[in-house]
């Protein structure tokens, strides 16, 4: 396209066509395209019909929503992310963070049954070869009741990666497995898990070659799994401790090669921080709901709570975090999505929305009053469900670390 100037009163101007060229090609957009908004209605309208009546319900029984999981997956809402000529639909990270944070809004809890099979799944997406994608993502697609999860965490190393005691030994063409992980989302329904052990035993080895990631069947000779855990909150979902003695992994089960598994689980992370960053703002938008909601309800000294300042400014408070929080995973699910290292993004949308689903939560509590503080307003449970965005997928001071050292880096990145 040629550059048209024209002079006006010795002003060179540039032409209508070049400007309107100059808008599309570099500008931002925040308008979903038709593909997304679809995706969110449809998640939506499952959320509040499917999700938020058996919240509550799922919550004090801490049962797995099998029910939830087979309607989400008949809707494709599951596994999204499985290319297409593997049965998927090869959604981005961004269309799948949009589906999160409305599962998110109904409960948290369930949102993290539906995405830690996401998480186990991201490594073999990432990594995996032909056959590996056909045989393990083509179950999960094929069949409703199959879903990943993802073992990385172990009693004494959950910030540290590099600190996994778990050890993978090769003798012949299998690999023997031994060790303990902790905090398995998903870890006593998944049928199939992403294992990460050491294979190099030198203590001096870079943890960029000194570990390797396995795909490893549950029904596997010698996995024993432990007790569901009691949490705080998010009790939809299945935490458990996996103990690993003596088994043996095929080696057509490693993903990559010897070596691989450090990198494999970093950037299995820069793909679903997203993901966990829009289910915070799924929580705090649930919080701003429900607060603006009761606050223009309950009255006190004659008028709605909510034209009291100090209650009005706690609800401006919430709509400006959960804008900017919502932005923050919007861009961090773009870099990644243009195919660019984007883990700087992910770690500022990750800490930032898990702090704001907290704050969101807590003073949804706090409008509330009395109320909030009971069972019967579903505010509580944000409150509980809201602590372990600022713990799972890397804490919030893991993510400090990760901006401080890309800063560190490259002191102009911002
Ligand atoms: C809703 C969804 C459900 C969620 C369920 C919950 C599941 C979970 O909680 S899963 C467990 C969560 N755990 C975590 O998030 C762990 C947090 N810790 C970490 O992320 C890392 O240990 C971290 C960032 C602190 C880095 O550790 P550190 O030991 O300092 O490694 P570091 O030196 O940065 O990197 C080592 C090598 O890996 C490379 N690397 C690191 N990150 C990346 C990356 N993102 N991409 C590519 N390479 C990477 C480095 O370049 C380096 O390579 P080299 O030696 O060749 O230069």
């Amino acid at each position: 396209m040629e550059r048209i100037f024209t002079i006006y009163k010795g002003v060179k101007l540039v032409s209508r066509t070049f400007y309107c060229e100059g808008a599309h090609s570099s500008g931002i957009g925040f308008e979903l395209n038709a593909y997304q908004k679809e995706c969110q209605e449809l998640a939506r309208n499952f959320a509040r019909k499917e999700i938020i009546p058996v919240a509550a319900e799922h919550d004090r029984s801490g049962k797995f929503p099998w029910d939830i999981v087979k309607k989400a997956h008949s809707l494709g809402l599951m596994n999204r992310h499985v290319p297409k000529e593997f049965g998927g639909i090869g959604s981005s990270v961004f269309d799948g963070c949009v589906v999160a944070e409305e599962l998110a809004y109904a409960c948290t809890g369930i949102m993290t049954a539906l995405e830690a099979s996401t998480l186990g799944q991201t490594p073999i997406l990432i990594a995996g070869n032909e056959n590996q994608k056909r045989k393990y993502l083509g179950r999960l697609i094929e069949d409703p009741t199959m879903l990943a999860a993802y073992c990385v965490s172990e009693p004494g190393a959950g910030s540290d990666v590099n600190n996994v005691k778990t050890r993978a030994e090769k003798k012949g063409d299998e690999y023997i497995i031994n060790g303990q992980k902790m905090w398995i989302t998903n870890g006593g329904v998944a049928n199939w898990y992403f294992l990460l052990a050491r294979t190099n035993t030198d203590p001096n080895c870079p943890a960029a070659k000194a570990f390797t990631g396995f795909i490893v069947e549950k029904e596997t000779p010698g996995i024993t799994l432990g007790k569901k855990e009691l949490n705080m909150g998010q009790r939809a979902s299945d935490t458990r401790g996996i103990t690993f003695e003596d088994v043996r992994v095929p080696k057509e089960n490693v993903l990559k090669g010897e070596g691989a598994g450090f990198v494999i689980t970093m950037q299995t992370f820069d793909s679903t921080r997203p993901l966990v960053a829009a289910g915070a703002v799924g929580l705090a938008q649930r919080a701003l709901s429900e607060a603006l909601k009761y606050s223009l309800e309950r009255k006190t000294f004659g008028v709605p709570i909510i034209k009291h300042q100090m209650v009005g400014s706690m609800i401006a408070d919430m709509a400006i975090s959960v804008e900017t929080a919502r932005l923050a995973w919007q861009k961090c699910a773009w870099v990644v999505d243009q195919g660019q290292r984007n883990s700087y993004e992910a770690a500022i949308a990750k800490a930032y929305a898990a702090d704001v689903a907290n704050k969101c939560a807590n003073y949804a509590v706090q409008i509330h009053g009395g109320n909030g503080y009971n069972s019967e307003y579903p505010v509580e449970k944000l409150m509980r469900d809201a602590k372990i965005f600022q713990i799972y997928e890397g804490t919030t001071q893991i993510q400090k670390t990760i901006i401080t050292h890309s800063l560190l880096e490259k002191p102009t990145k911002g």
